[in-house]
């Protein structure tokens, strides 16, 4: 096992550029996550770890190796893509053996492993079985006990989940996290899917444009969104921006008087998540009013999308809420919960 480094990684494709300078550090037996909209780069840069594709620019370590120049087969890494190409020709014992045969390993050694990397995904009772008898969930572990089964260094992962259907993925979630804890293998995961980078990483490193907008923990980059970006690309709903004036260093929400950092210009955009808002049916002190244009029953509760001021946001409340269109609300966001950004470039403004 080892840390993976990126140092100021620059790919371009044509007149695209596709990485913009990318660095990441993974630290051993770390599980990233690489996090971000479609096109972004993060393939890109999974394939550039893994040597399917050359930087024009910067520097790939894998442990204390410098393996920019090595060709795949060099990095001791092992990869599963999106569709996972498990091979329908070869019995699961084959498609694990695969690598193993390819490094033309000792018979001793090629069983040891094809039943360790097997017993770790629980698939032990599935060896003499062809692909075409396997759930897709199974395949799914056939081809992360593939990759394991060569003891990589490092684990990279496209997109393992999305050929699964909705139910399957999220139950295959759940037992990846739990396999590959197991396993202790210095993983670098890549999704568009936000729910799956928040349940799985150590780590996210949230992708925007070819650059590493955000590197930190889950928790915080829900709460502590590095930018508007962020803030809308996690959660769901996104989190809410008010955009309000600054007067004399102070920010008027209805009856709430907020300190805005000492940075501000004359607006500022008040960051909070749908559920930080306490919404109250009559009015209260520390709160500002709000009309309901929308009640969404989602079952565990109702989401509402209110106006303020002209301005859109959501809120949830409990199912039993009574909440109808056209309705006042009052709101009173949880005062840790807020999050100050700058409106012209989009980034939080540094707290203490
Ligand atoms: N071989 C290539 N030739 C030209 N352009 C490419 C090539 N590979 C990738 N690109 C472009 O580089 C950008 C980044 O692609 P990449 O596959 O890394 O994105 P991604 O974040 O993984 O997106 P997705 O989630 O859709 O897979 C995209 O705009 C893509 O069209």
């Amino acid at each position: 096992m080892a840390s993976i480094r990126v140092e100021n990684v620059e790919k371009t494709f044509g007149r695209f550029k596709a990485l913009n300078g990318v660095s990441l550090e993974v630290r051993d037996q770390e599980f990233v996550v690489l996090l971000g909209p479609s096109g972004c780069g993060k393939t890109t840069l999974l394939r550039i770890i893994a040597g399917l594709e050359q930087a024009d620019k910067g520097r790939v370590w894998i442990g204390d190796r410098d393996v920019t120049l090595l060709p795949p087969r060099a990095r001791r890494i092992a990869m599963v893509f999106q569709n996972y190409a498990v091979f329908p020709h070869l019995t699961v014992y084959e498609n694990i053996a695969f690598g193993l045969r390819m490094q033309k390993v000792s018979p001793e050694k090629l069983k040891a492993n094809v039943e360790r990397a097997a017993a770790l995904m629980h698939i032990e009772n599935l060896l003499g079985r062809y692909p075409a008898q396997l759930s897709g969930g199974q395949r799914q572990r056939v081809a992360v006990a593939r990759a394991l089964a060569v003891e990589p260094e490092v684990l990279l992962m496209d997109e393992p989940l999305s050929n699964l259907d909705a139910l399957l993925r999220l139950e295959m979630r759940a037992e990846l996290k739990r396999l590959l804890a197991e396993s202790r293998t210095t993983t670098l995961y890549v999704t568009h899917d936000q729910v799956e980078a928040m349940s799985l990483a150590d780590r996210i490193a949230v992708m925007n444009a070819g650059a590493i907008v955000q590197y930190d923990t889950p928790m915080r980059v829900y709460q502590e969104p590095a930018s508007v970006f962020v803030g809308g690309f996690i959660g769901s709903p996104p989190m809410n921006f008010l955009r309000l004036r600054v007067e004399g260093q102070r920010v008027r929400l209805g009856s709430l008087d907020l300190e805005p950092p000492a940075e501000v210009g004359a607006e500022v955009l008040l960051g909070v998540r749908p559920e930080d808002l306490e919404v109250y049916p009559a009015e209260q002190p520390q709160s500002f009013a709000a009309q309901v244009l929308v009640v969404e029953p989602l079952g565990p509760h109702l989401l509402l999308t209110l106006n303020f001021a002209g301005q859109a946001f959501k809120a949830t409340v409990p199912p039993d809420f009574p909440a109808a269109a056209g309705q006042t609300l009052w709101l009173r966001p949880q005062p840790s919960r807020l999050r100050w950004l700058e409106p012209g470039s989009g980034r939080a403004f540094a707290t203490g």
